[in-house]
């Protein structure tokens, strides 16, 4: 179970409030208008933005004065996931060891994440020498490498086209199941939410709210998120 209890966040005069608790295993979207605070969100969990009060727990533990490098957390971001003048396998290899000293189990370890996400024969080139997905795929095999119990996507694949990227959901939602890991995933489209989130939380107002169960929230939208996901939805009048 990950906690977050009576959470506030307060960056400048942006202030974020959160009280909510994710079952471990679940997929989680997170969804909420631009400016919001999602990432900010994601950015408290992972341990890069402090919380102002509040504490995050997970499996009983407070970690909320971890440093990141120690969170039981993976986390994939939009960009620099990956480091240009680093090959294929040591841009993951990285997810193990910084130093990029390897056992010969280790290489094992990086050469089968690779695997896993389908790029057994690229583990020598670098970035520039990939295309889009295949990158996505060499960061996503970092995270396959670290096993982690919980992974955050804020919008990693959002620079794919659209059949890519429900592609790499998929992948994702896939390794989650096969690791147990428990996923947050920021998503601007509401149809990746549907497709690999069983759950939603809300983030608008200044609060993170839910888990929503994702195709009733998305049926029956507030007006704060009726009015982010447009007319193409409708429901009933507010239910707040
Ligand atoms: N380092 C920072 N210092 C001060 N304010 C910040 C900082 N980073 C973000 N903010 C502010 O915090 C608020 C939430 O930003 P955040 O990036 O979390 O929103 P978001 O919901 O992820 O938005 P988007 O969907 O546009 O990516 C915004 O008002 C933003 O301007």
């Amino acid at each position: 179970m990950l906690t977050l209890d009576a959470v506030t966040i307060r960056q400048d005069d942006f202030l974020l409030c959160a009280a909510l608790q994710i079952t471990a295993g679940a997929r989680v979207a997170v969804i909420g208008p631009s400016g919001a605070g999602k990432s900010t969100l994601l950015g408290a969990i992972a341990g890069f933005v402090p919380l102002a009060e509040g504490r995050i727990i997970w499996a009983n533990a407070d970690i909320s004065g971890q440093s990141p490098a120690l969170r039981p957390i993976s986390v994939l971001f939009q960009d620099n996931n990956l480091f240009p003048h680093l090959s294929a396998f040591d841009n993951v290899a990285l997810g193990l060891r910084p130093s990029l000293r390897l056992t010969k189990t280790e290489r094992a370890q990086v050469m089968a994440a690779l695997d896993r996400v389908g790029l057994s024969g690229y583990e020598a080139r670098r970035p520039a020498q990939l295309s889009g997905g295949q990158q996505s795929r060499v960061a996503l095999a970092r995270v396959v490498l670290q096993r982690k119990p919980l992974v955050l996507l804020d919008e990693p694949f959002s620079a794919l086209g659209p059949a890519l990227k429900a592609e790499m959901l998929q992948l994702v939602a896939d390794i989650c199941s096969e690791t147990g890991a428990t996923l947050l995933m920021v998503t601007h489209d509401i149809s990746d939410a549907r497709a690999i989130a069983d759950q939603t939380i809300l983030v608008a107002d200044g609060v993170a709210e839910g888990p929503f169960e994702t195709a009733h929230l998305l049926d029956n939208p507030p007006a704060s998120l009726r009015a982010y996901i447009g007319a193409s939805l409708s429901g009933p009048p507010d239910r707040r």
